[in-house]
């Protein structure tokens, strides 16, 4: 696999940008790209040192003479060259990639926005806001883009990949949202979620859309948005209701709003949302019909169901430096990371250890609909022959790392996390259950909460921090072993991206719990270069799996599991007793009504 044959570029901080998610647009080029020099290794392995040695301007200059080979470097011409664009709007931030034709990023943008809290188990974003932090990162990324040398009529296509089941609401006449975005951690729908799986028939619907009923998919979060909001009810009465999920909405706004009314989904998303019976990939009469007990959803405009590569029925960008730019991928981001780690065959795997960690495991062109608390989902449709994959979900992963970071106030920054849980030579008999959004799978334990267990004299923070880590170790290999159970064959590695997989401690006690290796690949923006992959297909930038086979090769990472079984045994059972522990936590509060936080502490900017 060759070197990049030119140097990528990041982005200017932006003026309304914090230190941080800049030196994060840096941090992130690193790690994408395949750089022998020993201080960008540096600026890999402990992005957030800069911020405090070094004046930002400073840090961009060294930066940029680091990638370029110095300030006189020359430019190449770039007139036959092709690129694909890919905005990847995350849990916590946004990102705009520009990959070349061998899977390269050249140039990258990301934007951080906020988290907004408003009460215990309520998280939100402000729909408008990630429309402006995507509009954001395309124009940084273009700039550094363009500097570099190329033009911008290279760049073919653009995809786009998306946090899944956040909610947003709108107004078909103006476009304008009636609510924040409920985000898919959101677990105030605790209670309608019981409620709904009392209801007569709720047993059959996870054989239709694959998911089964919980907090975590769309439909809970428009229900309670219908019963609370009274200006998603009046919009709804009035007939001008439409509901979306991210890349429904980002589209939508992209393509300029009800002028345009561009108002789509691939079956990656619409799949998460438990209307679309995920055999046929449309909306389905019977979950429709399930949900309408209260409202008729078929009065709400929902988004039409199209592939994930479509030269056609994403529309184009409507303004900006790439006005007229077609849009032509849309993948779910855990969708977007499998193709990005090139799965394409029945009994490949990837776990991306995000905000949230997910497993995603292809099954090939028929569901599996999981006996053993897994989900079924749309791994891509390119072509009209969709390909399935049978998911692991675990809410907490890099999420649980900030909670260390800023809540308890363990560090300033996430790898400092692992070096505190390096301090200690194992978890002291401690276990956290990280359940801060109830468990998912293969659990599915609405009415946990966070717990610790075998505190004693003894416990110190780096038990903590290693707890932490452990927890999606532990959650992994119960999913693993339930995969094992509904798909009769047992993996022999797991791919591995995300930001949390940059830890190695973490990604070793992965191996050591699930006894296979663990392939981490160098270039870890798998979620991006997925999209950029559906995108490109649509327009034949690339037009086979084959052509992909030397696409992120390079510089792979191979852990080896090297504890003793029986002690991993051991740690593990320990983990289930937890598990078994923590349920129930919440069940005094049935029907309760969330208290009032101060004003004071409701938003609060996840840097
Ligand atoms: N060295 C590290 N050790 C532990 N966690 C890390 C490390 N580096 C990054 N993370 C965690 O990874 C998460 C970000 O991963 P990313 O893939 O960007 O998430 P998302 O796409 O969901 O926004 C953050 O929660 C961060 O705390
Ligand atoms: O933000 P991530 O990467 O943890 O992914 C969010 C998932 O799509 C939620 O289902």
């Amino acid at each position: 696999m060759a070197f990049l044959r030119r140097p990528p570029a990041f982005s200017h901080v932006p003026a309304r940008t914090s230190l941080l998610p800049a030196v994060s647009s840096c941090y992130r080029l690193a790690t994408a790209c395949h750089f022998k020099s020993p201080r960008l290794a540096a600026l890999r392995q402990h992005p957030e040192q800069f911020i405090s040695l070094t004046p930002m301007s400073a840090v961009i200059n060294k930066l940029t003479n680091l990638v370029t080979g110095g300030p006189n470097s020359s430019r190449m011409a770039a007139s036959e060259e092709v690129f694909v664009g890919s905005i990847d709007q995350g849990t916590t931030s946004s990102r705009f990639l520009i990959f070349d034709k061998t899977g390269e990023p050249v140039a990258l943008h990301q934007e951080e926005f906020s988290q907004i809290y408003p009460h215990p188990g309520w998280h939100e974003h402000d729909p408008h806001e990630i429309v402006q932090s995507v509009q954001n990162c395309i124009e940084g990324a273009l700039k550094i883009f363009e500097k570099d040398g190329h033009s911008k009529d290279s760049i073919k296509a653009i995809g786009i990949t998306n946090q899944r089941e956040t909610t947003v609401c709108w107004d078909v006449k103006t476009g304008e949202p009636l609510y924040n975005a409920i985000v898919w951690t959101d677990t105030r729908t605790a209670a309608l979620a019981r409620e709904l799986k009392a209801r007569p028939g709720s047993d059959k619907l996870q054989d239709v859309c694959g998911l089964p009923i919980s907090t975590y998919p769309s439909v809970t979060k428009l229900l309670w948005l219908l019963r609370n909001e009274e200006k998603v009810r009046s919009a709804y009465e009035a007939g001008n209701l439409a509901f979306g999920t991210i890349d429904a909405w980002l589209i939508y706004k992209l393509n300029g709003g009800p002028e345009k009314n561009v108002f789509v989904s691939d079956p990656t998303n619409a799949s998460r949302t438990m209307f679309m019976d995920i055999h046929t990939l449309k909306y389905s009469d019977q979950m429709i019909d399930f949900f309408s007990y209260e409202f008729d959803l078929r009065k709400v405009h929902m988004p039409e169901i199209v592939r994930s590569a479509d030269p056609k029925s994403f529309g184009q960008i409507s303004s900006g430096s790439l006005q007229n730019f077609p849009l032509t991928g849309c993948l779910g981001d855990q969708s977007a990371a499998l193709v990005g780690q090139k799965s394409f065959q029945p009994g490949e795997a990837k776990n991306t250890y995000g905000t949230g960690c997910f497993l995603l495991y292809n099954v090939g062109d028929k569901p599996v609909i999981s006996t053993h608390g897994l989900l079924a989902t749309v791994a891509y449709d390119f072509d009209g022959k969709p390909v399935y994959a049978l998911e692991g979900s675990i809410a907490v992963a890099g999420s649980g790392v900030k909670f260390l970071m800023h809540n308890m106030g363990f560090s300033y920054a996430s790898h400092k996390i692992t070096e505190l849980a390096e301090t200690v030579p194992d978890n002291g008999g401690l276990v956290f259950v990280t359940a801060f959004s109830g468990l998912f799978a293969p659990y599915w334990i609405d009415d946990a909460h966070g717990t610790m267990f075998g505190i004693t004299q003894h416990t110190e923070r780096g038990h903590i921090a290693r707890a932490t880590l452990e927890a999606v170790c532990f959650q992994t290999k119960a999913i693993l072993d339930a995969m094992e159970k509904d798909s009769g064959h047992k993996l022999s590695e797991l791919k591995v991206d995300g930001g949390m997989s940059n830890s190695a401690l973490c990604m070793q006690t992965q191996a050591d719990l699930v006894s296979i290796p663990i392939v981490r690949p160098q270039m870890r923006e798998t979620t991006a270069l997925g999209a950029a992959i559906a995108a490109g297909f649509a327009v034949d930038v690339w037009k086979s799996f084959d052509e992909l086979r030397e696409v992120n090769t390079a510089g792979q990472t191979t852990f080896a599991p090297k504890m003793d079984p029986k002690a991993s045994e051991k740690m593990f059972k320990r983990w289930e007793r937890a598990v078994t522990m923590c349920k129930g936590w919440l069940a005094e509060y049935d029907g309760e009504e969330q208290e009032e936080t101060p004003a004071s502490t409701k938003i609060r900017a996840s840097l």
